[in-house]
Parts: C-alpha cells; structure tokens; sequence
C-alpha cells in the first residue's frame, strides 16, 4: 500500500547536496503497525515524511495504494494529504482554538462537509480518544497525554487510511507513552489504519509494531517482524536498540568464573509458560546457572529471553531438544 522504490533524500545545504537518505526500497502493507527506529539523524523523518510528500525524493518513487504520487501537485496533492493523517511529538495544537475546534479544524479547512457532520464527527472521534468529557477546553488546560489524543483525533478527522507518528511519545511519561500506544493499537485494529511511526526507542516498537525498518546513517540496515529483530539483531545499531530496551547485561566480563558456557535462549509464543527448560535439565542433568533473564510481551505475544551458563555432559542434547522444543539459542562469547 506504501512503497519506496529506490527513494533516496539530498538536502541541499550552503548550495551543495548532502544526502540524507540512500534509496530505499520497502513495501509497508495495509493494515499493519510498521516502524522505523533510527538515532539523531539516521533519516527517519525524511523517510515518513516523503510519504505525505512533505519531503519529496530526489531520486526513485513513491507509491500509495498503487498509484505513483512522486510527483503530485495540486488536487492530486491535496487528496493524497486527506488520506493520510499525522500526529507529531509537540503536538502542534492551535492554542487559541477548543479541544473541539482543534479536531474540526483539518475538516473546516478542507470545505464541503456540513456543519451538523462536522459536530457529529468530532463528538464520534473525542468519544474515540477518550475526551469527550474535555471538548471546550483549551490545548494549555491539558496533559501531554490528553493533547497527543487531540492529536490524533483530528488526524483522524478525515477518514484517512493512513496514520504517520513522528515520535508521537517522545514528550510523554512512560506511563502515557503506554496509553497513547495502547490507544493507538486499538485504533489500528477497530478501523484498519496503517501506521507508520519513527522512533529512537525499541520499546515503542516492540509494544505496538508488526514489523520494523532500522535505519542507520540514510540506511535501512535491517528490516523483518518485531518478534525476529527484537529477539535476533544481526546490524550492530540494531543491538544497540534492543540492549537499551533490555537493560541487557549477559556479556562475558560480568561474570569471571561462572562454569560452563553462556547461552542466550528466546521463547516467543506458548514456549514462554511451558516448563521445557526444568525438563529439559531434568532428562539431562546438565547444570545452569540463571544469569539474567525477562519475559514481557512482543506486542500481543508472549515472549522470554534467558540468559544461561550450563554446563554437563550432555550438554549437545540438552540444547538439541531445546531447539526442537522451539527454543531459539544463541551462544554468547564469553
Ligand atoms: N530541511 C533540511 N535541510 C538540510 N538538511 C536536512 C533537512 N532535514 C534534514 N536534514 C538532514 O538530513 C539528515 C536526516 O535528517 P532526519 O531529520 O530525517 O533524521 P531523523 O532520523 O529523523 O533525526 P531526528 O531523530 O533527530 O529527528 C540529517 O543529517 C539532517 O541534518
């Protein structure tokens, strides 16, 4: 529904062209909760951006829904907007203007929708986000929560298919961060709504993402569901991410002396309540000492991920029966 083919971004700066953006190729599908995690500078709101065509490409194209929008102008430009809705990490509320009128606002300024569906569609979406109890207020009698919900109500207000974040939550506690995705997850699955968010934290993408672009100076350097880059990062940013998120330790230096060797084991899915490692040890007698370990959620799925000395005889068979068992293992270097 959303591909760039060969989309590559040069700014020009001081009358020379710096590239901000190598051509990427990526199909984002309808429907999904798709991500692109990147540090400061790595691309991130070029690439969302060039979507809307607030950015345009330099070189390669852009396609919605089919259609070839790189180098649309005027009511083409306009009807691909109307389609697309986006939500920003200040918010960009009019402060002089109700909670109500803010939502109306993309509405009144498109034209043609009567006054009466105008106030029906902005009583549907406050109920939508919650606020219903919080209409007449102004944007500076509200949280940051309660203003990224006005956000996305009036990204919302014109139907669009698709919804872009640019760092949505990056204003917000943890805790609002939490209701904002959850609120997002849930309009995702209630309208169908594409989103696509950038962030710089793995932690938004692994609670509300299906699947996930790493970008890395203008790269995209991994790209795959959340569960197989969250659980097995391969690009070094990538595991710089997911150790953030993990508050990860299980390297070697931590642990002089520990017997055996070091494992990482992930269990996603129905593997994560089943009892297979304390049978697994059990049939086999090898000895593990626990060094670290987290089970949480991939989204809506659960997952684990222990991190292992063992050691034992039969320690081959022990992780033999562990991959059969569905368990993905990673030996860590000491
Ligand atoms: N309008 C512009 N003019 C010149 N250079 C720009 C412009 N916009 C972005 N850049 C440069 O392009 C590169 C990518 O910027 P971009 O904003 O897409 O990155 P980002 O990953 O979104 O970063 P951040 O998380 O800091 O917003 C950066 O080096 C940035 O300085």
């Amino acid at each position: 529904m959303i591909r760039f083919e060969a989309a590559s971004k040069s700014y020009k700066v001081n009358g020379a062209l710096v590239p901000a953006l190598q051509p990427v190729d990526l199909a984002i599908e309808k429907g999904e909760v798709f991500g692109i995690i990147g540090h400061s500078g790595a691309g991130k709101s070029t690439l969302l951006r060039m979507v809307n065509l607030l950015e345009r490409p330099s070189s390669g194209k852009v396609l919605v829904d089919g259609r070839d929008v790189t180098h649309a102008e005027g009511a083409d430009l306009r009807r691909l907007r109307a389609g697309i809705g986006m939500i920003f990490q200040h918010f960009n509320l009019l402060s002089s203007r109700t909670v109500a009128d803010n939502i109306a606002f993309p509405l009144r300024l498109q034209g043609g929708t009567p006054e009466a569906e105008i106030t029906a569609r902005v009583d549907e979406l406050l109920k939508l986000v919650g606020l219903e109890a919080h209409a007449d207020k102004y944007p500076a009698q509200l949280s940051g929560g309660q203003k990224q919900r006005v956000g996305i109500a009036r990204a919302l207000a014109s139907k669009p298919g698709i919804l872009l974040c640019d760092e949505a939550t990056s204003a917000l506690d943890p805790q609002t961060t939490a209701s904002v995705l959850e609120l997002l997850a849930d309009i995702n699955r209630r309208l169908g709504l594409t989103i696509v968010l950038i962030t710089h934290e793995m932690d938004v993408i692994r609670r509300v993402c299906d699947r996930v672009a790493v970008l890395d100076a203008g790269n995209v350097v991994e790209l795959g569901t959340v569960a197989d880059v969250f659980l097995h990062p391969q690009h070094p940013t990538t595991r710089r991410f997911v150790a953030e998120a993990d508050h990860r330790e299980g390297r070697g230096p931590e642990y002089p002396g520990i017997p055996g060797k070091l494992f990482r084991l992930s269990f996603h899915g129905d593997a994560t309540y089943s009892p297979m490692l304390s049978r697994v040890v059990r049939d086999t007698g090898v000895e593990y000492n626990l060094l670290s370990g987290r089970v949480d959620r991939i989204k809506d799925t659960p997952y684990g991920q222990l991190t292992l000395a063992m050691h034992g005889e039969r320690l081959d068979d022990a992780l033999a029966q562990l991959r059969a068992a569905g368990v993905d293992i990673e030996e860590v270097v000491k």
